[in-house]
Order: structure tokens, then sequence, then C-alpha cells
């Protein structure tokens, strides 16, 4: 086996599961958390009892506060923090990065100040030739299934195709399968976008609407991120791939989901603010939900779904109320693009 060294930055659920993945490759893990106590809980208990308890780290994990120490010697450097502390993390991490070291971004979201994807906002801190050395990686992989080796297949994306295979051979093991995929684009889009129709979902199931009404915003909310990805550089088929579709699919039906859990909450009667704490975890549509809203409204593309959720989000709009939007809303092709003859 090789023994690679390799730092995890961020011990919540994805940071904590991505961890324990790398050690049961036989690698050297170091995993940074923000604070020392946190830290050296990590390091005796061996369990992350508030985002992944059940899971038992390997011994190949070792937690630290220190950046520093996390990041000496290390082959990756893994990022797996909520989207709004990147750039912050970023900058701190760019000091003490080993040159030539892969960077690896699990963190699925957009800056919500600048509207930028996350690789760019890699770019700007890292500046445009780190992302040579960049990938990102996305869908449908929730933390706890991860964790428990259940079979979870997952794509990577860069630039680069050398770096989108480094990083294939560095995740892959039997119960995690890694694709690569060219459309670094795409694949961030897809990862972020899945989210407000996530929420949009939860909050469906909320009000107590059945699978045909979940159906219906599953496939029309793939329709509206395909329409916003195609419009900033994105392949449309990704969309049709495991950024797209399949995490899409996991995002809006499973119980381990926080942004459909959060919907949900709203859909019962929570306000906002009631339903992220009772979720307790980063619930990243929200935030995304503001970013796809301005862009739409920017660039003149048609996403009813992201407009409602984000009325129901921030502007207090009944969810029903929403849901009687979308279905009244004036009659339309399906797929635009196709004429009839
Ligand atoms: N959970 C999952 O299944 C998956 C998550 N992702 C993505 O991974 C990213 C991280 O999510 P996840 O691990 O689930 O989040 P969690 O809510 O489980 O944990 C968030 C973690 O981030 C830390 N954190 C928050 N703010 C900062 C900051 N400013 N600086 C450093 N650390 C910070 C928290 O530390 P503290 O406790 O100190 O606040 C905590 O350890 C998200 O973008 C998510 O979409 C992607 C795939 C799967
Ligand atoms: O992206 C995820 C699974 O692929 C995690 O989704 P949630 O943040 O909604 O739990």
């Amino acid at each position: 086996m090789i023994s690679l060294r390799a730092a995890v930055l961020g011990g919540g659920s994805w940071g904590t599961a991505l961890a324990y993945l790398l050690a049961r490759k036989g690698y050297k893990v170091k995993l940074w958390v923000r604070r020392e106590e946190v830290a050296s809980e990590l390091n005796t208990r061996r369990e992350n009892l508030r985002y992944l308890p059940g899971v038992f780290l390997p011994e190949g994990v070792t937690a630290t506060a220190s950046l520093e120490e996390a990041l000496k010697g290390a082959e990756a450097v893994i990022f797996a923090v909520p989207s709004h502390a990147f750039r912050e993390v970023v900058r701190e991490t760019l000091p003490f990065l080993p040159p030539g070291a892969y960077v690896i971004n699990g963190a699925k979201g957009l800056e919500v100040e600048t509207r930028l994807r996350l690789s760019q906002v890699f770019a700007t801190e890292a500046g445009e030739g780190a992302l040579d050395r960049y990938v990102v990686l996305s869908g449908p992989s929730h933390a706890e299934e991860v964790a428990r080796e259940q079979p979870t297949a997952v794509v990577v994306a860069s630039r680069r195709w050398e770096a989108a295979e480094w990083a294939q051979e560095f995740l892959m093991c039997p119960f995690f399968r890694v694709y690569t995929n060219p459309d670094l684009v795409g694949v961030e889009l897809g990862g972020a976008l899945k989210n407000i129709i996530a929420l949009g979902t939860g909050i469906c199931e909320g009000i107590g609407f059945g699978d045909n009404a979940k159906a219906a915003l599953m496939t029309r909310g793939l329709t509206e991120i395909a329409r916003l990805g195609v419009r900033l550089g994105a392949n449309p088929l990704t969309f049709t791939g495991l950024a797209g579709v399949g995490d899409l699919i996991v995002t809006c039906t499973s119980r381990h989901s926080r942004n459909r859990r959060a919907g949900w909450e709203i859909g019962k009667g929570k306000s906002l603010e009631e339903a992220l704490a009772a979720v307790g975890m980063v619930v990243e549509g929200v935030r995304t939900t503001k970013v796809a809203y301005a862009l739409a409204q920017e660039l003149g593309v048609k996403m009813p779904i992201t407009v409602e959720t984000y009325k129901v989000l921030f502007e207090g709009l009944s969810p029903l109320v929403a849901a009687q939007n979308l279905m009244g809303r004036a009659r339309t092709r399906e797929i635009e693009e196709v004429g009839y003859c």
C-alpha cells in the first residue's frame, strides 16, 4: 500500500468521513479543526460525537488545531469546511501549503459576496496557476454512509486531467468509486445548486404534498440547474451525471440531507432561523439560493423554483402560496429547445 500524507481541513461530518476513508486506505491523516478542545477530544474519544456519532476514527487519523502541523509534508490537502468559511481557511492555509501538494475541495456552495464558484475563490487567493493542482470532489455522498463503508460513487473534476486522475487514484477504494470529469464548472455548479432544490423538496414534504410533487420539483429543478449551468459555461451532460442528477436524487430524498430537513421544518411552519437551529449543521442551500437568485436576475435565466424558494426563505412567502405560484405559471413546453415540425 502506498503511504501518503493527507491533511483534511474541517472536522464536521464530511471532513471526519473523508479522514476515515483516507486512513482506511493506509494514509497518515491530519484532521484540522479550528478549536483545540475539539482536536483533543477527537484524539482521545476517537469519535466525532457532534457531527458524526457512531463512527470510530482509525489509528491513522490525528486531529490538530494547528494548520502548520496539519499541512506539514502533506501530498494532498482536502478542504471540507462550509463554503462561507472557504476563503478565510484558504488564506490561512496558503503560507503552509507544501509546494506540489494537490488541493481537493469537498465543499458544495458558492460565495455570496462575490457570486464566485469556490475554484474561482481559490484562484483569487492562490493565483490562477494554482488551479493546475486544484480538484473538486462532488456527487451523491452522505458522510454518514461513506464512513460506514456503504458503496458510494463520486466524481472529481479539474482543469487538468493529470490532477483529476491523481485525485481519482488517491481517493478510490472498494467502497468509494471515483470518476473523472474535465468540466470543473459543471461539477461545482451541480453540487452547489442541487441544495436549493433539496430545500424545495423538503418544504414540499413538510407541507404534506406527495411523491408526484417531489418528482416534479426534482425534474424541473434539474432543468433550471442545467439552464444556469450552461449559461455559466458548464457542459450540459455533466448534469446527467453524478454531480448533477446523482447528487440531486440523494439530497432530495435522503434522511441524512440537512438541506432537505431544513426545508421540511420550514414546510411545517418553522421560520428559517428555527429550521437552521433544528438542523444544527451547515445548510449550504440557504446561501446558494441567494447567489443563484441574483445570478438568474442578472443573466436573465428562468429559474422559477429558485425564485419561489428565495421568496419563502427571505421574503416570508408562505410555502403553500409558493407552490400555487409554481403550479399557476403560464403554460410552456417541457424542452424549449425542441420545436414542433
Ligand atoms: N456532510 C456531508 O455528507 C457532505 C458535505 N459536503 C459539503 O462539505 C462542506 C462541509 O460540510 P459538513 O462537514 O457536512 O458540515 P458540518 O455542519 O457537519 O460541519 C461544519 C464544520 O465546519 C467547521 N467550521 C465552520 N465554520 C468554520 C470556519 N470559519 N473555519 C473553520 N471551520 C469552520 C465547523 O466547526 P465548529 O464545530 O467549530 O463550528 C464544523 O467542524 C459543505 O460545503 C457541505 O455541503 C459534501 C459532501 C457530503
Ligand atoms: O451533498 C451532500 C450529499 O451528497 C450533503 O447534502 P446535505 O448538506 O443536504 O446533507
